[in-house]
């Protein structure tokens, strides 16, 4: 069976404070973006794991598929299985792409093998790999909050723009992203800014690693202030970046985008 993990991007992202356990709270909207892995399953004689595409970080155990199935198999009798996993999304990007793979893992092991779980218990699996990673059981625009794994379905459709999303030759791992920030308190939430019209949302929303990441990386700066210069209504950077995406009613200079990194346009 094969199934196509897409990225997210962060629109919006305070980190609003540090938690016991060393996590952060925070607030974030998530939105599906149209860029794209490739898993495979296919039962095999002894559990494998290969990949293609672009180079995965670490030795093939820690994958986060491998880790999932680990995890599955503490209570489901599986049987061993081979994966494939072509990576196309860009890795230290901040488009969530290990956990897409993670997230649509489990819910390919759920119809392979008709393990019968409800979204709920697949979100609970979901979870215990990474904050990220319960997001991509249903991939659908949310409000998140907590680690960023408690969901509030919003009402966000932003099919009638079109989306520039720029990977410099920058990546960021998340822990060192989290290690930089401060974490404040916010005054209006989120979940209410993002249902402002779209010309509001640069005064108001912001992606609080932002600061510290452009201080370290300036290049990630110039990448934004381009999209604006561009033309974009909002721009901003995903996640703990390095990728930064640019919402634009009319077609943006392509070719000078390209300059700046990897362009996925229309995504
Ligand atoms: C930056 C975001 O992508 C925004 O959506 C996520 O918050 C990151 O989620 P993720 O990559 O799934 O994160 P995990 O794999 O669970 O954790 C990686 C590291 O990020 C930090 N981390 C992550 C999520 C969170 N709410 N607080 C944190 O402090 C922790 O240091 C953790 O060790
Ligand atoms: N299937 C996978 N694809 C990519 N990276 C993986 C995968 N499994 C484990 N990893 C590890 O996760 C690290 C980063 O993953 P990922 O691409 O999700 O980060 P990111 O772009 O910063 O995303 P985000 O912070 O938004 O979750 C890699 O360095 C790699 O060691």
């Amino acid at each position: 069976m094969i199934v196509f993990p897409n990225a997210k991007i962060n629109i919006g992202l305070n980190i609003t404070e540090r938690r016991p356990d060393g996590y952060h709270n925070l607030e974030t909207v998530f939105y599906p973006v149209k860029v794209y892995d490739v898993l495979e399953a296919i039962e095999a004689d002894e559990l494998s794991f290969e990949a293609s595409g672009l180079g995965i970080p670490g030795d093939w155990h820690t994958n986060l598929c491998v880790k999932a199935y680990h995890l599955l198999k503490k209570d489901f009798d599986l049987p061993p299985i081979a994966i494939h996993l072509h990576k196309h999304i860009p890795i230290g990007a901040g488009l969530g792409g290990g956990s897409a793979d993670a997230g649509f893992f489990i819910k390919l092991m759920n119809e392979k093998f008709r393990l019968n779980l409800t979204t709920d218990q697949m979100i609970d699996y979901a979870r215990m790999l990474g904050a990220d990673c319960a997001f991509f059981i249903e991939s659908k625009p949310v409000f998140a909050f907590d680690k960023g794994d408690e969901f509030e379905p919003i009402n966000l459709d932003l099919s009638a723009y079109k989306l520039a999303l720029v990977m410099p030759d920058v990546h960021i791992s998340t822990s060192e992203a989290y290690r930089g920030v401060k974490p404040m308190q916010v005054d209006d939430s989120l979940y209410e800014q993002v249902k402002m019209p779209l010309n509001n949302w640069k005064t108001h929303i912001r992606n609080d690693f932002e600061r510290h990441i452009f201080l370290d990386h300036p290049v990630i700066r110039g990448v934004k202030a381009e999209l604006y210069e561009q033309g974009a209504i909002y721009a901003s950077m995903s996640g703990s970046g390095a990728s930064v995406f640019g919402i634009f009613e009319t077609t943006p200079d392509l070719e000078r985008l390209q300059q700046f990194g990897q362009l996925f346009y229309n995504v």
